[in-house]
């Protein structure tokens, strides 16, 4: 007998939506570049964007049993979060998929294995994040953690921990860490907002990023 339990510390609604705001670049540069998934996991279209605490999944490869069972439990904004053994050759989550967590209002689904119907995901509009697409079919055999830690794309993610995805990549936030990572995030937002206004008036990338001696000190001489 595997016993699992759905029962896990979700964090506070305000912050995701206070996160919400940043993209996944910022938060990951934030928080000292420190939770980036693989550059390999994707939207399935570029307009798809998710921010929400993980619900976490482990399947095996070219399986999707506990994804279909993780589908079920997962809570209206819930981002479910597969970790399948970064399988590419596999087809695990579709159209029928998509509808039955876009019907429980599901925040997204995150896997490091393939997904397919990729014209009709777009069309549904759920966002979806995947290593690869793949038409290959999964079977149903093996049963699995939920909600437990698991790794994808090269990270840890913890139930509850939030995700932020857009279109450049994945980024996770540790749930005890999103107060303090909203609140760097916006500072690193204004001091790129005073950049883009210098640069704009005319500054210069030597001027205000203080190239020059910079170079300078890495024996650079540039004749111009
Ligand atoms: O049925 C599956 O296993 C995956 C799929 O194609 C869908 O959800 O539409
Ligand atoms: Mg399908």
């Amino acid at each position: 007998m595997i016993r699992v339990s759905t029962k896990f510390e979700r964090p506070d609604a305000a912050l995701v939506k206070q996160l919400s705001a940043f993209s996944s670049a910022t938060i990951h540069e934030a928080q000292g570049r420190l939770g980036a998934l693989d550059s390999a996991i994707k939207p399935v279209d570029h307009r798809m964007s998710l921010c929400g605490p993980a619900f976490t999944v482990q399947c095996a490869p070219r399986d999707n049993l506990m994804l279909q069972t993780a589908i079920a439990y997962a809570r209206p904004g819930d981002v479910v979060v597969v970790s399948a053994g970064a399988y590419e050759e596999a087809g695990s989550f579709g159209d029928v998929l998509a509808n039955a967590c876009q019907a429980k209002g599901l925040g997204g689904m995150i896997t490091d294995t393939g997904v397919r119907d990729t014209e009709d995901l777009r069309a549904l509009g759920f966002p979806v994040f995947s290593r690869s697409v793949s038409i290959k079919g999964t079977v149903k055999e093996t049963v699995g953690p939920m909600c437990e830690p698991v790794t994808i794309g090269g990270v840890l993610v913890r139930p509850g921990d939030v995700m932020r995805a857009d279109a450049d990549g994945v980024v996770v936030v540790r749930r005890e860490d999103a107060a303090v990572v909203t609140t760097a995030s916006q500072e690193r937002v204004d001091a790129e907002a005073g950049y883009i206004s210098a640069y704009r008036a005319g500054r210069t990338v030597i001027e205000m990023c203080g190239l020059e001696p910079l170079l300078a000190s890495k024996g650079l001489e540039i004749e111009d």
